[in-house]
């Protein structure tokens, strides 16, 4: 391996320090920045998320609640949760665990819950923002993302920067910040033509596609930075219990991609890591908003 890796975790506990202290700050002016999760469902995986997003929030001295729905709730009972959430003065920012169970509405959803509590970014009043350069709510992984680049890289102005990936989460949100940090954006996706070509042009390559090990490393210009979002679970043998192991591997084939890359994010411990830190430092963002407090630096984009 020849690339740097660049360690989500340790830059992760960076953020969530930052925090903390900037919680501590508004409290002393007497505000408790409040984050409302809500999980509807038994999805193992967003389970798991869900209690890290509560018990990180714990950790940085925020307010933190956790409302849970049945699978088979009704779009009714959802909206609902949200409008009385909306409404909460001690309640600063609302979030969503994707995906939701398949007869639910998601974007009818995320477009009731107030666009200024909405610490997920995926209104679409908060697109629009985000898209004509306006100050809006940022989503948490793309906002990991241009952190970790912004950090490695410094700026990011005139480098050729390759988005594998046209989802609403990731891909488009983050085309948008690097567009906005002045780098020139191609958004690639399934249907464009000789994609190791098109990614072998980038300084900058981020993969959220969701394909394991889709991007291999003679795709990668020498010395590129390569931000890895995805995150896939692998069957990986079985435990002695008989149950099965799992692993997790990114978008990128990790051996050979770090081969080439100058720098590289790892699955696990690279992008995953920075989402949580990052929904922490919206939270924050978002009741310094909502009650006219100065905004933590370094922590928005
Ligand atoms: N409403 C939202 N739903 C989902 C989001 C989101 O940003 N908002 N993102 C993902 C899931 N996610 C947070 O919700 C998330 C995914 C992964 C990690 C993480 O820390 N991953 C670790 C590995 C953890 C493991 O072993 O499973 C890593 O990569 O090192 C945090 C948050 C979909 N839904």
């Amino acid at each position: 391996m020849t690339a740097t890796l660049i360690d989500g975790r340790a830059f992760a506990a960076r953020i969530h320090a930052r925090v903390a202290e900037e919680v501590a700050r508004v409290k002393r002016a007497g505000v408790t920045p409040g984050l409302a999760v809500v999980l509807v469902g038994e999805d193992p995986a967003s389970a798991v998320y869900v209690r890290s997003k509560g018990k990180r929030t714990h950790e940085a001295g925020m307010h933190s609640e956790e409302h849970r729905l049945p699978a088979d709730a009704s779009q009714t009972a959802l909206m609902e949760t949200v409008a009385r959430l909306n409404a909460d003065p001690a309640i600063h920012g609302i979030l969503v665990q994707l995906p939701l169970p398949t007869h639910l509405d998601a974007d009818a959803v995320i477009n009731a819950i107030d666009p200024a509590k909405d610490v997920d970014g995926f209104h679409i009043s908060n697109v629009g923002l985000l898209g004509s350069g306006q100050k809006a709510m940022v989503p948490c992984t793309p906002l990991g993302c241009l952190m970790m680049l912004r950090e490695h890289l410094g700026s990011l102005s005139g480098r050729e920067a390759v988005v594998i990936g046209r989802s609403n989460i990731v891909g488009k949100p983050m085309a948008q910040l690097l567009l906005r940090d002045s780098a020139t954006v191609t958004i690639a996706h399934s249907r464009t033509r000789d994609l190791p070509a098109v990614v072998r042009r980038a300084d900058i390559v981020v993969a959220a596609v969701g394909r394991p090990g889709m991007v291999t490393g003679d795709w990668i210009k020498p010395g590129a930075t390569v931000i890895d979002v995805g995150i896939n679970r692998m069957p990986a043998g079985v435990k002695d219990d008989g149950t099965l192991r799992t692993r997790l591997v990114g978008d990128c084939d990790f051996d050979s991609c770090a081969a080439v890359a100058g720098a590289i994010t790892p699955v696990p411990g690279g992008v995953g890591p920075m989402t949580i830190a990052c929904l922490l430092a919206n939270t924050l963002t978002a009741c310094c908003r909502a009650h006219g407090l100065a905004e933590p630096e370094g922590l928005t984009a």
